[in-house]
């Protein structure tokens, strides 16, 4: 009986603190939201449209979102999230949990200049960011703000000068190697699948003076620990949603990959620091010898600043710059025509068998326009580091206030896609929806409607480099193939969002050779 009686009240005090933590826990949020809006009225801006403001709405969109991201369909769940701002307000919107976790999503290339340029100090990765990415990519430039960033930057910067970039020999190795494995003309390819390899090869090279060789070893360990890392990286970015739930999530593979890339990497580090200081001086002159890994290790010795820069330009160099030469091929592949202008251009340019230079590349026009035309798709994010307001997007627009904590996303594929941003369709500009390196001849985006590599001070320092290792790439194949057949379903094909863009299904593809004279 008494130890009933006791059972009971222990239940009911159990209720009764539950009920209280409750009440204290809903009393702070009301208190919070309260400060926060006064905040924001101080800061004169005004929130963004709200199109969800608690757990269960914010929970249930978080949801939806996954579940879209999973089925490949986030530029349309991008689409039908801005449609639920009334249309005064339809390129900017709100999303809440709590009072203290807000995400504001933009689409205003005016917002987009504030964030990169014009505020920028307000900005950056922020602490959630680096938290998520620092176990694989340390303090480097791709995860760091203010000095670090800055210092890292300093660090990086000489070897994207057009002096290094010009010695096309690692472009050269690669792509050449790469063509060797396209099996002969009329068989299918997943070229994706070698533009990968051919990346990561060519930017190991370029980091390291050695290819990790992954055109001819795709099972090498390093390969597979680099492509896995990256989909841990993802599920992680993920379940950042549910902190701090998210700590609990396994990172046993995650770790073990880590430690395999170090494993490649480290040897050459230690190798490169060996050398002589007066040596390392002397080797700055070669052309071919000099290494982005000897320009590091000029200026620091600690080899873990060292390997956090390498592995934060390889993952920001390689990815990127095979989904881009995917999507040029696939857009290829529909359109003939297309490939015809293309390869007349390179045979007026470098002719069949010529090699191309750095100077000839940068002026064939139309192969620039089809890569920048490709471009038109990128996604990237933001968090606020500080109060702060977005500007009007519009005269009379209100200017947004953004408050120190905020996440802002911008993502590049829903700017690219706002058709009211673009001149009405003629002639010579095509619907934009559809894939027209002709449209270049006589359009240039307004500042910041187009920014695939971003902007301002962040802007990505290997642009010059990317386009120079695709441009050499289509030159290349197109020398060698005048046509191109999708061996897949046009229909089924879908982006895939994780760390970039690229297409779901791969590219399954034919060349065919060219009758050579
Ligand atoms: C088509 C190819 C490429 C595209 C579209 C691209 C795009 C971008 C974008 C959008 C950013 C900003 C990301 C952010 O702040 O979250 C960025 C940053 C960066 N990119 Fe690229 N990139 C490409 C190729 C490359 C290559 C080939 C390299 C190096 C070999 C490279 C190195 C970097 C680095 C180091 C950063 C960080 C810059 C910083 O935070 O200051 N990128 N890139």
């Amino acid at each position: 009986m008494i130890s009933s009686i006791g059972f009971v009240g222990g239940i009911g005090s159990l209720l009764t603190y539950g009920l209280l933590t409750l009440i204290i826990f809903v009393v702070y949020q009301l208190g919070l939201a309260v400060k926060r809006n006064a905040a924001i009225r101080k800061l004169g801006g005004q929130r963004a449209y709200v199109i969800c403001s608690n757990p269960v709405t914010a929970g249930y969109k978080v949801l939806w979102t996954i579940k879209k991201a999973t089925q490949n369909k986030m530029a349309e769940a991008h689409e039908e999230l801005f449609k639920l701002a009334p249309p005064e307000s339809r390129h900017i919107y709100e999303h809440q949990s709590l009072p203290g976790s807000r995400t504001i999503e933009t689409r205003e290339p005016v917002h987009v200049k504030a964030i990169l340029a014009g505020d920028f100090h307000s900005f950056g990765k922020g602490p959630t960011f680096h938290r998520i990415w620092s176990p694989f990519l340390g303090n480097s430039i791709f995860t760091t703000d203010g000095d670090l960033w800055r210092n890292s930057r300093a660090l990086i910067r000489p070897m994207f000068m057009t002096d290094r970039i010009s010695d096309l020999m690692i472009f050269d190795r690669q792509i050449g190697k790469m063509i060797s494995h396209i099996p002969s003309s009329g068989q299918t390819v997943d070229i994706m699948d070698l533009f990968f390899r051919m990346t990561l090869d060519a930017t190991t090279d370029f980091l390291l003076g050695e290819s990790a060789n992954s055109l001819d070893n795709p099972n090498s360990e390093f390969t597979f620990a680099f492509n896995d890392v990256l989909s841990h990286q993802i599920r992680l970015f993920v379940l950042r949603m549910f902190y701090p739930f998210d700590k609990l999530a396994s990172r046993k593979q995650y770790n073990l990959d880590i430690k395999k890339i170090d494993e490649f990497i480290m040897p050459y580090i230690k190798q490169t620091l060996a050398i002589p200081p007066e040596e390392l001086e002397k080797l700055t002159k070669s052309d071919t010898e000099f290494t982005f890994l000897h320009n590091l290790a000029r200026f620091t010795q600690d080899p873990k600043v060292i390997r956090d820069q390498l592995i934060a330009v390889l993952l920001a160099g390689r990815d990127t710059t095979a989904a881009t030469l995917s999507w040029t091929i696939y857009e290829l592949a529909a359109c003939p025509d297309k490939v015809d202008r293309l390869r007349a251009e390179v045979l007026e340019c470098v002719g069949e068998h010529g090699t191309p230079t750095y100077e000839t590349l940068k002026n064939m026009k139309y192969l620039r326009y089809t890569l920048q035309e490709t471009l038109r798709l990128h996604p990237a994010t933001r968090a606020a580091l500080a109060d702060t307001v977005l500007p009007p997007a519009t005269p009379g627009a209100p200017s947004i206030s953004v408050l120190k904590g905020d996440t802002i996303c911008y993502n590049p594929t829903t700017i690219h896609g706002r058709r009211d941003l673009y001149p009405p369709t003629s002639e010579k500009f095509a619907d934009p929806a559809l894939f027209s390196p002709e449209r270049w001849y006589s359009w240039q985006p307004r500042p910041w409607e187009y920014i695939p590599f971003n902007g301002g001070p962040r802007i990505c320092p290997g642009q010059n480099f990317a386009m120079t290792e695709m441009a050499y790439c289509m030159v290349r194949m197109l020398q060698k193939y005048d046509r191109i057949e999708y061996r897949g379903d046009w229909h089924a094909q879908q982006d895939k969002t994780d760390v970039i863009t690229r297409p779901a299904f791969g590219v399954p593809v034919a060349f065919y050779e060219a009758a050579r004279e």
